[in-house]
């Protein structure tokens, strides 16, 4: 262990450490010691009440973090010391003695698989041991989770609406800052985008990184006599051509086929596209709504790439940025088309279109019902902030407290908490479709294959229905046990994996952007019968006067 604080796991995030916490933990944390409860045993669960985007699904992310925080989770001195000046001067220094030796090796942490469909009211999280650690990992475990799942939920809509077409994440710049912008790169990932511009990103989890180039490139460009090397040596070998001579002739010769003037192309646009394509001739990609996509960045484009062409290698594409992307994009695939035919070269038709430019969710639904020839699509803003609903709603609640249930009332009678140590199980249809999810009280035997379940509404008692599944999965699985995390983790791409897997489980009317069907999430009747009896010992009746 370094001065420091403790050594980070690899892989883990710096700033993920004990203190990053909410001030009252730690208060609470020596209210407990002094009042001696701080070994009772805990069970808490983290859970959501509402799925976001208006949608009726989740997807749960967050998990690896979460464990390598627990594994990890031990007071540097120089916490201590920082614990030390913010807390009282009559606080005995045996707690802080206390606090240098605690870690997380008591704790058990139950999950739901990183990468699972999730519903409200189901435990994403079930944490065990001593009151005042599980009270501890409140606020840090929120926080993985919440941002984490709302991205890769986000991501995952994205991803839906835009269908088999390239997703890539561009949002760095707008996003929450430096630890928001990592994070949503990496859950976009996991939410099913292709790649990411963020560089940082791709060398920490081994996103694909892609990107093309801005405005101000295309503008610090006036003329072709800003091109001191013109040059390019075919991909083949042999003596360098002039780049630029060879597309200016192309271009010369496509003036008369897309009906413009040579006067109305710029030529500022052209030299930089021909010096991007000298300096990265495999990785073409032309911005092409700087001046005039239709009568000059498309033109410009199509003479670079030819101009590639004849030395050998091949543009990629371009991206369009402003606009009328859906009209621009078919202009693009015909201009692509005519170069295509005219110099019988067949790719040429099928060249990258990107779009970018503020797009959202609706934006995409809105383009598949338009005529476009969009091939990707390069999304910032709106992704990496969640712009539509900016935080997913997850709590922490004690559900049950050396071995006795605890429960949370509220007026709202969704805010009323299921106490108890719960398990979850997804009880399968035949088509293979998840039916329902049920939460069980652990001492239940879980339901089996071919056997009828009651399944109850937790808190409405004549909403009940009767499911013989044809398959049952346990969702809540044991991560952390004994000071280490005891199951082997998935790596990002297999988490991204179980994303595309789980969302297929889930009927298309449950996902779909309008008015989706909810999912539903219900108690066996033993738990129904526990939850409401210990719910009218802890609601005195009232008087009237
Ligand atoms: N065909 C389309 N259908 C639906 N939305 C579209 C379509 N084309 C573009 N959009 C969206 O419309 C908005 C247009 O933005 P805006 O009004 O700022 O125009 P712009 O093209 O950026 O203009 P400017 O040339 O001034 O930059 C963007 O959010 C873009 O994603
Ligand atoms: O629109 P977003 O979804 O946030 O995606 C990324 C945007 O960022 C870039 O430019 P920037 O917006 O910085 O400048 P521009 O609008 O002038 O292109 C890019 O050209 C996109 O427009
Ligand atoms: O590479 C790009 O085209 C890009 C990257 C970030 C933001 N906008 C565009
Ligand atoms: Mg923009």
């Amino acid at each position: 262990m370094s001065s420091q604080g403790p050594e980070r796991k690899m892989g883990q995030n710096g700033i993920v450490q004990p203190l990053l916490t909410d001030l009252y933990q730690i208060t609470m944390a020596y209210a407990y010691w002094k009042a001696d409860k701080h070994d009772a045993r805990s069970v808490f669960d983290l859970f959501f009440r509402k799925n976001p985007f208006n949608g009726e699904f989740t997807i749960f992310a967050g998990l690896e973090e979460c464990l390598k925080f627990v594994e990890n989770f031990k007071y540097s001195e120089s916490d201590i010391e920082y614990i030390k000046q913010i807390l009282p001067s009559h606080v005995e220094d045996e707690f802080y003695q206390y606090l240098r030796c605690l870690t997380a090796k008591d704790i058990q942490l139950y999950a739901v698989k990183e990468g699972t469909v999730v519903f409200p009211r189901m435990p994403l999280l079930r944490v065990e041991g001593p009151l005042i650690v599980a009270q501890l990992l409140e606020t840090t475990l929120l926080n993985l989770v919440n941002f984490a799942s709302l991205m890769a939920t986000n991501a995952a809509r994205y991803r839906m609406a835009a269908g088999k077409l390239k997703l890539f994440e561009f949002g760095l710049r707008r996003a929450q800052g430096p630890d928001g912008g990592l994070s949503a790169s990496k859950y976009s990932y996991i939410g099913g985008f292709d790649g990411t511009s963020n560089v940082l990103a791709g060398k920490l989890f081994n996103i694909p990184v892609k990107g093309t180039h801005a405005h101000s490139y295309i503008t610090s460009f006036n003329g072709f006599n800003e091109i001191k090397n013109k040059e390019l040596a075919p991909v083949g070998g042999g003596p360098p051509q002039d780049l630029l001579e060879l597309a200016v002739n192309f271009r010369t010769k496509l003036v008369s086929i897309f009906n413009v003037l040579l006067s109305e192309i710029n030529d500022g646009e052209l030299a930089a596209f021909v010096s991007f394509a000298i300096a990265l001739p495999g990785n073409f990609m032309a911005l092409v709504d700087t001046y005039d996509v239709k009568k000059s960045g498309l033109i410009n484009f199509c003479a670079t790439a030819l101009a590639l062409h004849h030395l050998g290698y091949r543009a990629l594409g371009v991206r369009l940025d402003s606009g009328d992307l859906a009209y621009l994009s078919c202009v693009a695939r015909e201009y692509f088309r005519l170069v295509a035919e005219a110099y019988r070269i067949p790719y040429f038709f099928d060249l990258l279109i990107m779009a970018s430019n503020d797009i959202n969710e609706e934006t995409i639904l809105s383009l598949n019902e338009q005529l476009h020839c969009i091939d990707a699509f390069g999304i910032g803003t709106h992704l990496v902030t969640c712009q539509k609903q900016p935080a997913l709603g997850c709590v922490y609640k004690m559900v049950e407290l050396n071995e006795q249930p605890r429960i949370k009332l509220s007026q709202d009678v969704q805010k009323v908490t299921i106490p108890g140590k719960k398990d979850v199980y997804r009880l399968y249809g035949e088509a293979g479709y998840a039916l329902i999810d049920i939460l069980q009280r652990t001492s239940e035997t879980s339901p089996i294959e071919g056997r009828k379940v009651l399944c109850r509404h937790p808190f409405q008692e004549a909403k009940r229905a009767f499911v013989t599944p044809s398959k049952v999965e346990k969702l809540l699985l044991l991560w952390f046990s004994d000071g280490h995390i005891c199951q082997p983790l998935e790596n990002l791409q297999g988490v991204r994996e179980a994303v595309e897997e789980s969302l297929k489980i889930l009927r298309s009317d449950i996902k779909r952007t309008l008015n989706p069907t909810p999912y539903k999430v219900s108690v066996s009747d033993d738990l129904y019968q526990f939850l409401h009896t210990l719910w009218l010992a802890n609601a005195p009746i009232g008087e009237l006067c």
